[in-house]
């Protein structure tokens, strides 16, 4: 079976990546479990910096890489936290944090609309010239009230107005259905099917 690493040590996405990719015959390789660290994420567009996770992942390993940079846009604050949200309330700051941060950041504004982004990079091996490259978008709403137990990170602050629930509260088959990250995964696998079908 092909092997590939997933170049994350986000055990949220971790887990939405092997409940999405149960069904591909690839045998998954989280790099924590080949003691491959986090990679430096310098950049302002979320392609470069899963590029650069691909690329770190895929040279520790010598391995193909599947990597996700991601992150919550609020319209209010021009696309913050972005493709710092991991970092937003510091370097090592936990989602309690940057919940906090976002919520008194939007204080007093009355634009709620916000989206998140997925970016994902998959490489076949550090030189690879034709990285397969997905970029998707999920809409909502950010709320004060943290709802819900499911997922994580913003989830519990990210309002769906159409379900009149947070992402929090979806059990996580329906999150998949809907995400940002379930969106990117189909679209990247059907991508490489047509690569595999082409015999590229
Ligand atoms: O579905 C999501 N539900 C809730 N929050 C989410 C989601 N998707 C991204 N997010 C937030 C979490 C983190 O604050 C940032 C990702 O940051 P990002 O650098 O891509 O990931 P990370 O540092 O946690 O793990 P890693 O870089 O090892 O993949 O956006
Ligand atoms: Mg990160």
């Amino acid at each position: 079976m092909k092997k590939l690493v997933l170049a994350s040590n986000n055990a949220g996405k971790l887990r939405e990546f092997s409940e999405l990719l149960a069904p591909v015959h690839f045998e998954i390789i989280p790099q924590g479990a080949l003691g491959i660290p986090e990679a430096e994420e310098p950049y302002a567009t979320f392609v470069e910096n899963a590029l650069a996770k691909a690329r770190h992942a895929s040279s520790a390993s010598g391995l193909p890489a599947l990597a996700d940079d991601s992150g919550i846009c609020a319209h209010a604050l021009q696309g913050a936290p972005g493709v710092l949200s991991a970092r937003y309330a510091g370097i090592e700051a936990n989602s309690a944090a940057n919940n906090q941060k976002l919520i008194s950041a939007l204080q007093g504004k009355s634009d709620r609309g916000a989206h998140y982004v997925c970016a994902l990079v998959m490489i076949n091996s550090v030189d690879d010239p034709e990285p397969v490259i997905v970029q998707t978008r999920w809409y909502g709403q950010i709320q004060d009230l943290a709802q819900g137990s499911h997922g994580f990170g913003y989830d519990p602050h990210f309002f769906l107005p159409e379900l009149g629930l947070t992402v929090a509260q979806l059990e996580p088959e329906r999150k998949n259905a809907l995400s940002h990250r379930g969106q990117a995964l189909r679209e990247l696998l059907i991508q490489l099917s047509h690569r595999t079908k082409l015999g590229a």
